[in-house]
């Protein structure tokens, strides 16, 4: 998809604590164009979540902004959601952003149909009538592949099945129109037939609906087919990022690299690089240097010495956080590592 460089999400310098001040997210950057779709991916614990919650005002009630800044859209239309009102956030929320989350059942009212809750949405942020709301509600179920939908929409959540109610939660999700659509791990709970067909549900509202898509998953595949480009977390911080064919054909941070091979041994369903010994940092976990060095084969001195920053590398596009880039995912030294 051609990108246009108007952004539609602009995060600079985000810090998020969680609990008694403890740092879980720290020193995160990035962009997305208008309908681009980025990919975050990162082992459990990398701070992925806590960024999307950031970004749509969700943090949890021990959870802060430390400092940054988060503009939503571009020129006239930019809103800054860091330290918003409520006022602002209404306006934002439902309507200019959209989320669809990993357990789309406790997003939904059990209590009122899924086509009231869809209705709702539209009569009280689209200004839609009674009337309208409804029809467009169907519209919407049909457009996100719910089958019967006039009979979908008198349905109540228990009634139905865990794909089907994704489906209803896009459709809530994508209803006002939303420029950037937020999806965190919204097809790990989903068995693979279901979750492609997820996926390929995003992939046809990006072009029907112009969204924009950031992509949460512990799946590099589904990156490598969604995404037009990826950033890698690891302990807090975006160790790597970049067009994702160009990070995932020739990663420069090691974890990267880890990353793509416990990929390629299909071990991520435990969703700890258990491949290589020890234990991501927790939140608030202080280490002077490269926060990956501990578990890191290539570590030096020069990698604990001091804080390691996000470098910009030739690739346009590309930058990476290590203190041996160029010098140790070379031809050679990996042949040298798997000999
Ligand atoms: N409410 C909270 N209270 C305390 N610590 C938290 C809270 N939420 C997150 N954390 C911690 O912050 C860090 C980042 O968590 P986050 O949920 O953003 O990771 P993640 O990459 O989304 O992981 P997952 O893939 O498991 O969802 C972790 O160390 C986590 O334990």
């Amino acid at each position: 998809m051609p990108l246009s460089p108007e952004r539609v999400l602009d995060v600079r310098d985000l810090q998020v604590s969680v609990g008694d001040h403890l740092v879980a997210v720290q020193d995160v950057s990035f962009q997305i164009g208008r309908g681009e779709a980025v990919g975050l991916v990162g082992e459990s614990g990398s701070g992925k979540t806590l960024t999307c919650r950031a970004v749509l005002g969700l943090l949890p009630t021990t959870g802060e902004i430390d400092h940054g800044r988060i503009v939503l859209g571009d020129g006239a239309d930019a809103v800054e959601l860091t330290g918003a009102r409520r006022s602002t956030w209404d306006q934002v929320r439902g309507v200019r952003l959209g989320a669809v989350f990993q357990d789309p059942a406790s997003y939904l009212n059990p209590s009122l149909t899924v086509g009231h809750q869809l209705a709702e949405q539209l009569r009280v942020k689209a200004g839609l009538s009674r009337a309208a709301a409804h029809r467009r509600s169907v519209e919407l179920f049909t457009e996100v592949g719910l089958h019967e939908p006039e009979s979908v929409f008198h349905q109540y959540p228990h009634e139905l099945s865990g794909g089907m109610l994704q489906r209803v939660l896009i459709a809530i999700s994508v209803s006002c129109e939303p420029e950037l659509l937020i999806a965190d791990e919204a097809t790990t709970a989903l068995d693979v037939v279901i979750q492609a067909e997820i996926l390929e549900l995003l992939r046809r509202l990006r072009e029907t609906h112009g969204l924009s898509l950031l992509l949460v998953t512990h799946d590099l595949a589904v990156v490598a087919e969604t995404c037009e480009r990826i950033l890698v977390m690891y302990g807090g911080q975006v160790v790597e990022s970049g067009p994702t064919a160009e990070v995932l054909g020739d990663p420069q941070h090691p974890y990267t690299r880890a990353l793509m091979d416990v990929a390629t041994i299909g071990n991520w369903e435990r969703r700890t690089l258990d491949v290589i010994p020890g234990q991501p940092p927790a939140a608030g976990e202080r280490m002077p240097g490269c926060r990956f060095a501990p578990r890191c084969r290539y570590a030096a001195a020069a990698c604990v010495a001091g804080p390691v920053p996000l470098v910009d590398l030739e690739t346009e596009g590309r930058s990476a956080r290590c203190a041996r880039l160029g010098e140790v995912l070379t031809e050679s030294a990996l042949e040298e590592v798997s000999a």
